[in-house]
């Protein structure tokens, strides 16, 4: 019992999704004597259910989340996990499997209405004692109910992606494991990014002709654009990187740390999805991005500024493409303004 309490406290201590994840994983690895313990990710994308692997722990390891997701997928098709896709078209609490070797699978999905977007995985080698099922299922009841809590706090309503309001400790949070930053020379005020030189970047996304989508189609077909954007947006980032809706049409990404033709490659192939998707009534969209990278020299109004900069120059020479802040500066087409008047956000 005490150790119950002791992941119970631990569990509704923690301010972050990440950190929750790996309390649950840890107490109910320890809990249910598990081999494995993993959090799944359970997400819909051009139609289809996939699953990605948020957090794990296994026997003789530490609790970690994973980042085997490169963005060029959502993860794995619901079909390659056929018990937990039965499960969920039963809309079941739990269903437990047995695999040719004896290993026993427990699989509780975490419901809100009729939607799971969460589902919690155990592997044991013995069958799972009801003691141990109706513990598993009480820990699960608060990890759902203090996910509900942090998500109330920190999503926005309509698309579900991180909003404003988390933006700066999510970007102190992302700066605090920088890819060993230079600091800035006397005389010298901007930091550049070399090519080549891993860094952090931040990309402001914004729907063109948005406005035209409203009073063309009304805004109930603006506000399913803006939830297939999220979608999109969702499925094209890593798990680790950070997508909010700033509002409006507005998005801000978060990338960790890669290199400036990576992060022009992600965030270039995020445009072109978009621009190569048929919206529901609405048919074709796009989008244009300007993006910065991020280093912690500069003030997160400063570095928005930046990025905004460089959004408003794709705005201004086409739209549906995506501009470099520094490549645009190097080249003459945008004045270095760092005064905050630049920062349109704050
Ligand atoms: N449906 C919907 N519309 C919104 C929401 N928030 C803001 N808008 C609309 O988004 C539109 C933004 O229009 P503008 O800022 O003029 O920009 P735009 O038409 O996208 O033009 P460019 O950005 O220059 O390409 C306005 O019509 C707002 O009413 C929302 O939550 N739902």
């Amino acid at each position: 019992m005490d150790s119950l309490l002791k992941h119970m406290v631990d569990m509704t201590g923690h301010r972050d999704h990440a950190m929750l994840d790996i309390s649950v994983v840890a107490a109910v690895q320890e809990l249910a004597a598990a081999a494995q313990t993993r959090v799944l990710s359970i997400s819909t994308f051009g139609g289809r259910q996939h699953v990605r692997v948020r957090a794990s722990i296994s026997t003789g390891g530490a609790a970690r989340v994973e980042d085997l997701h490169d963005g060029g997928t959502p993860g794995e098709p619901l079909e390659a996990y056929p018990e937990l896709a039965a499960c969920l078209a039963r809309h079941d609490t739990s269903t437990e499997t047995c695999g040719p070797d004896g290993t026993r699978s427990l699989w509780l999905p975490i419901w809100f209405g009729d939607k799971a977007t969460t589902c919690i995985e155990i592997v044991r080698a013995a069958p799972f004692p009801a003691t141990t099922i109706h513990m598993v299922a009480g820990i699960v009841g608060v990890y759902r109910n203090f996910q509900n809590l942090l998500d109330y706090s920190e999503r926005d309503s309509l698309t579900g992606l991180l909003n404003r309001k988390t933006f700066e400790d999510q970007l102190a949070r992302m700066l605090q494991c920088p890819a060993e930053p230079e600091p800035p020379l006397a005389g010298q005020p901007e930091r550049r990014c070399n090519q080549g030189e891993k860094t952090g970047w931040l990309a402001v996304v914004d729907v063109d002709h948005f406005k035209m989508v409203n009073d063309t189609f009304g805004h109930l077909y603006g506000d399913e654009v803006l939830i297939l954007i999220a979608n999109q947006l969702q499925a094209s980032f890593r798990a680790q990187d950070r997508v909010f809706r700033f509002g409006g049409e507005e998005f801000v990404v978060l990338l960790r740390s890669t290199t400036l033709e990576n992060a022009r490659r992600i965030i270039d192939r995020f445009r072109g999805n978009v621009e190569n998707y048929q919206f529901p009534q609405v048919g074709k969209v796009t989008v244009s991005v300007g993006f910065v990278s991020i280093s912690p020299y500069d003030s997160p109004v400063v570095t928005l500024g930046h990025a905004d900069q460089a959004l408003y120059y794709a705005k201004t020479h086409g739209r549906n493409q995506v501009c470099h802040y520094n490549e645009l500066v190097e080249r003459g087409l945008l004045q270095t303004v760092t005064s905050n008047e630049t920062a349109e956000f704050f």
